[in-house]
């Protein structure tokens, strides 16, 4: 059954996504990464593809920018679709003097001036987190792969062209390990609905000292998040398969 943004039939999806905003990334996981691809959406084209990776049934689809776009992609792709896990794999700006561009960093939590999971959490601050075993195996692939990555606490903007200058400082001073626009939103929905959410990003521009990615490295920095990514969900279907 369709949803309003989403055309695909229920079955279409697997149970795990991966999301990057941006769904011409969608594409390139899709084509780079998966076997055997076929296209389930393209509402407003928000292109979204089932394959596998290593045998294992995998999706992916853009969900956009901000928390609201996000929100809406992910609690259909729950609620209508069945979906367990939900990866975003994203880009992020850094703040900390010790984050670089290129540098892959994973949310243990995200905090946010977005209102959305007060709204959701009766008026109170809900602690957005990521699920601990999706980001531990994830951080188990990129040990394995002998990439660092430095896992801690995002902050989901809702404003990209933020005019409070205050701000910026606030974060380094508070660790804050990249600033993107989604996990705080995604963290909400998973646990409103019910599923397991994780987010990943590879930090294309430094917020303080004006570095950004060219085009050719963030292509190699990205591929090495999606194989963190995919190759994180291989061992968390391992260990579920064991019982951990
Ligand atoms: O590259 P994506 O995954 O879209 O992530 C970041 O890039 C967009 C802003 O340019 C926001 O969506 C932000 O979260
Ligand atoms: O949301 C984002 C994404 C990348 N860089 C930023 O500064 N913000």
């Amino acid at each position: 059954m369709a949803t309003p943004h989403i055309e695909a039939k229920r079955g279409d999806f697997a149970d795990t996504v991966l999301m990057p905003g941006d769904p011409l990334r969608a594409q390139h996981i899709a084509e780079t990464f998966l076997s055997d691809v076929r296209q389930v959406n393209s509402v407003r084209n928000m292109s979204g593809y089932t394959g596998t990776y290593q045998g294992r049934e995998i999706s992916v689809m853009g969900h956009g920018m901000g928390i609201p776009s996000v929100s809406i992609y992910a609690k259909e792709l729950i609620t209508d679709y069945d979906v367990k896990r939900l990866i975003r794999v994203g880009s992020c700006g850094a703040v900390r003097d010790d984050v670089a561009v290129r540098d892959v960093v994973i949310g243990m939590g995200a905090s946010t001036d977005s209102g959305v999971n007060r709204t959701r959490f009766l008026g109170h601050d809900f602690a957005a987190i990521a699920d601990f075993d999706l980001t531990r195996h994830a951080v188990d692939a990129a040990a394995a792969q002998g990439v660092p990555v430095k896992v801690g606490n995002l902050f989901s903007a809702d404003l990209f062209y933020n005019p409070d200058t205050a701000l910026i400082e606030t974060l380094r001073r508070y660790g804050i390990v990249g600033v993107e626009m989604e996990a705080a939103g995604l963290f909400g929905v998973a646990a409103e609905f019910g599923a397991r959410a994780m987010t990943i990003c590879t930090v294309s521009d430094h917020i303080v000292n004006g570095d950004s990615l060219s085009s050719e490295a963030r292509a190699t920095t990205f591929d090495e998040m999606v194989t963190i990514a995919l190759d994180g969900v291989l061992r968390d279907d391992a260990a579920g398969e064991a019982g951990a």
